[in-house]
């Protein structure tokens, strides 16, 4: 298109071969050359770029070459400005017009200047439509720019929320999970049919007990229960029935000991007490009212009243044993000695019972 309408002032203009020769080169011969060197470029953008200000510096000379007819020059002009702000922004029109006013003076001075500049009216035509072709492919492609950019943004905004989805779905399953080992940890230390504690955790519970017993120089009593002749209850009730005592006991013991007393389901039918700050004396009362009242109360079960009573060892830290092993084996020891001298009793371990096992 450029070289059409230069074409159309120069034929009027009568230039030499020469000035043609130059036309050809800078309009239709370099662009391509331009073309295949970015192309083959290891950056081809920025290749480009230097074509784009080696535009501006070959159409100051064909301006000055065809003495600065207005209309072309203008349309040299402002063809290579909007290139430059395309891709540059306003920075890029400062050095597009620096080589090109620089490049026309240059070749001005050396040529001459022809005034008054007038473009031909076959050139001015093309111009127009030259120019309004660019403007119109320009505006297309800021129009095509725009409409990648929404799609992006859209794109980027249902991302988003898809992400927060995502997000939302994975805190909800990290308080599921977060519920879970609380329940895990809960069911770990529970024992399923009474509540109560169970063994694993008496042991954690007990040997931290000590340890604050011994820095604090404070008592603790250790309480082994068992239910006598349970197994009679099973035999002669079910074994649903020995499940009802057991669950009794359980809600006695949880009725008729402080808050900071361990309650746990030592085995089968045996319960252990850890009675924090307690000396043997209330300890020895305390497993009195449990045996008494859980003997006072039968269980009812399918229309019968189970009887049933419990054989209870008591031990003192520190007096019957200073580590949980030792605590336990004397209320232990006790334990055998209340069922084996008629069960229904409460028995304090002894030194004996502590000293005889070291
Ligand atoms: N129903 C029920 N019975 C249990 C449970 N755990 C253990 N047992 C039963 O408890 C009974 C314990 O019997 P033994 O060890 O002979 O003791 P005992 O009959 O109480 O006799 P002494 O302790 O000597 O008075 C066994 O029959 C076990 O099956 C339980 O969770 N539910």
């Amino acid at each position: 298109m450029l070289f059409a309408i230069v074409g159309a002032q120069m034929a009027t203009d009568n230039v030499g071969p020469a000035a043609w020769a130059f036309m050809g080169f800078v309009f239709v011969v370099y662009p391509h050359l331009a073309y295949w060197r970015a192309r083959r470029s290891a950056s081809p953008y920025r290749c480009e770029m230097n074509n784009l200000l080696l535009d501006s510096f070959l159409f100051g000379i064909c301006a000055a070459l065809l003495g600065f007819p207005t209309w072309i020059s203008f349309s040299l002009l402002i063809g290579t400005a909007l290139t430059h702000v395309l891709y540059r922004g306003i920075a890029g029109v400062l050095r597009s017009l620096a080589a090109m006013v620089l490049s026309a003076v240059a070749s001005a001075a050396f040529l001459g200047w022809q005034i008054p500049p007038q473009t031909t009216d076959s050139a001015t035509a093309l111009c127009i439509v030259g120019l309004t072709l660019y403007l119109l492919s320009l505006a297309n492609v800021a129009y095509l720019r725009t409409r990648k950019l929404q799609d992006s943004r859209q794109k980027l905004h249902t991302n988003e929320q898809a992400l927060h989805a995502v997000n939302t779905a994975l805190q909800e399953q990290l308080v599921q999970i977060q519920l879970l080992q609380v329940q895990l940890s809960d069911q770990a230390n529970h024992d399923a049919l009474t509540g109560l504690y169970n063994r694993r955790y008496l042991d954690t519970a007990l040997a931290h007990e000590l340890v604050r017993c011994a820095r604090e120089d404070s008592a603790l009593c250790v309480m082994l229960l068992d239910i006598d002749f349970f197994k009679r209850v099973n035999d002669d009730y079910s074994h649903l029935a020995g499940d009802e005592v057991l669950k009794k006991l359980s809600a006695t013991l949880m009725r008729l000991t402080r808050a900071s007393d361990i309650v746990c389901r030592y085995g089968g039918e045996e319960f252990l007490v850890i009675l924090p700050n307690t000396h043997i004396g209330p300890a020895c009362e305390k497993a009195e009212q449990l045996r008494l009242e859980f003997a006072g109360e039968p269980v009812a079960f399918g229309g019968a009243d189970i009887g049933v009573t419990l054989s209870i060892g008591v031990a003192s830290y520190p007096l019957h044993g200073q580590t949980q092993q030792e605590l336990i084996r004397c209320a232990d020891h006790a334990l055998y000695q209340a069922k084996s001298t008629g069960r229904n009793r409460t028995v304090v371990a002894t030194a004996h019972h502590f000293t005889a096992k070291q």
